[in-house]
């Protein structure tokens, strides 16, 4: 390489000197002088040519030439400028690469406006993204573009799958069903006949025109009032005079002396004939016996004290009251009322009749 340099530096320098020939061509010490000029440019040239041409095309500052002294003793120092385009090199490139191809105007929307231009400029120019990049792709590459674009569409769609307003005619028909419904559902109960009615209902149902009937206008309910009036219009219960009240009967039955069996009847119990029974009518001036489960009663001195009125207490004179008892209250306790007035038991004809022929064998 010596000789070669040697010889470079000669062609050189007679180069030079044929086409810029000295002012004293003709003087010997000419040839001296550009001698050891001529070596120290050489030796430059022959050592850094590569390397001198690198920084003279990158700048011609002396801080760069400062730079590369560092550059060469400490790596760090001057890595400021060359690392980040070493570790943001491949991934800007393999970002840029695909989104000038596939995506190209999703790169503004993402990075924001001041570095939209730049990053243009910087796809269109190689050199530009190693020193501009670092700073941009770090922000920018993959979240926020599809993160940016995605939500939106998604709460677009969304939004427009909830926004249809089915709900909006739900509710009328909804909430119109459900306010017939539940009228409709709380009327019957509602109906006051039902409380009114129980222990009411019972009594006239078995004191009326029959219980069927009675329940069948309870269900209905809507008719309540209705109802109570045909049970006090049902009702036969009479006003009974001042002094003839339940109470009135009840210490009048108390005292054994009053005879509630009527006048003349002998101290015990008689055998009482049907045919002796019709005759107790309670007309002319005779008691009203009538029969209850084999029994005879003087019905007479409770006529005036009968909540249903004395005609209807002698529809059973002289004869058996079971059926009627039982038909208008059956809940009444008959021998708690007519104790007193027990006259004696009901027998056929035909015992009176043998009785009648031994008394008289006798
Ligand atoms: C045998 C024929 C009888 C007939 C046809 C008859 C008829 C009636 C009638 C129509 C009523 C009114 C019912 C109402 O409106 O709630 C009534 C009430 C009454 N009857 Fe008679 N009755 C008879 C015999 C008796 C007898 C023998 C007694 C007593 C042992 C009696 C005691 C009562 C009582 C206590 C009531 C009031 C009932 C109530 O307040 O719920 N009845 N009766």
């Amino acid at each position: 390489m010596g000789w070669v340099g040697a010889g470079v530096l000669i062609a050189t320098t007679a180069y030079l000197l044929y086409c810029y020939p000295p002012r004293s061509w003709a003087e010997p010490r000419s040839f001296a002088l550009p001698g050891p000029n001529s070596d120290a440019p050489v030796a430059a040239a022959t050592t850094d040519d590569p390397v001198q041409r690198k920084h003279g095309s990158e700048a011609s500052t002396p801080s760069i030439e400062t730079d590369d002294e560092d550059s060469q003793s400490t790596p760090k120092a001057a890595a400021s400028s060359a690392p980040p385009p070493v570790l943001a090199v491949p991934t800007f490139s393999l970002d840029s690469g695909e989104r000038e191809t596939s995506q190209p105007a999703t790169m503004p929307s993402i990075s924001q406006p001041v570095n939209t231009t730049e990053q243009l400029s910087s796809t269109d120019r190689g050199h530009v993204r190693k020193f501009q990049p670092p700073p941009q792709p770090s922000l920018a590459p993959p979240p926020k573009p599809q993160s940016s674009s995605i939500p939106p569409k998604a709460t677009t769609t969304g939004a427009s799958s909830l926004m249809p307003p089915p709900p909006v005619p739900r509710p009328r028909p909804t909430s119109q069903a459900s306010r017939l419904t539940p009228t409709s559902t709380l009327q019957p109960p509602r109906l006051s006949g039902n409380s009114l009615g129980p222990p009411p209902s019972a009594a006239a149902a078995q004191r009326g025109l029959g219980a069927p009937s009675s329940g069948s206008r309870l269900s209905n309910s809507t008719l309540a009032p209705t109802q109570v009036s045909l049970k006090k219009s049902s009702s036969r219960k009479v006003i009974l005079e001042p002094g003839f009240s339940p109470l009135d009967w009840a210490a009048l039955a108390a005292n054994p002396k009053n005879k509630l069996r009527g006048e003349g009847l002998p101290p015990g119990l008689l055998r009482v004939t049907p045919s002796m029974l019709k005759e107790q009518h309670g007309r002319k001036g005779r008691d009203a016996w009538t029969s209850y489960h084999g029994k005879v009663y003087n019905i007479s001195p409770y006529a005036p004290y009968h909540p249903g009125g004395k005609g209807e207490l002698l529809r059973g004179a002289g004869k058996d009251s079971a059926q009627l008892f039982q038909e208008i209250h059956p809940w009444v306790n008959w021998e708690g009322i007519l104790g007193e007035c027990l006259v004696g038991i009901l027998v056929s004809e035909h015992d009176v009749q043998t009785e009648n022929a031994l008394d008289a064998m006798d």
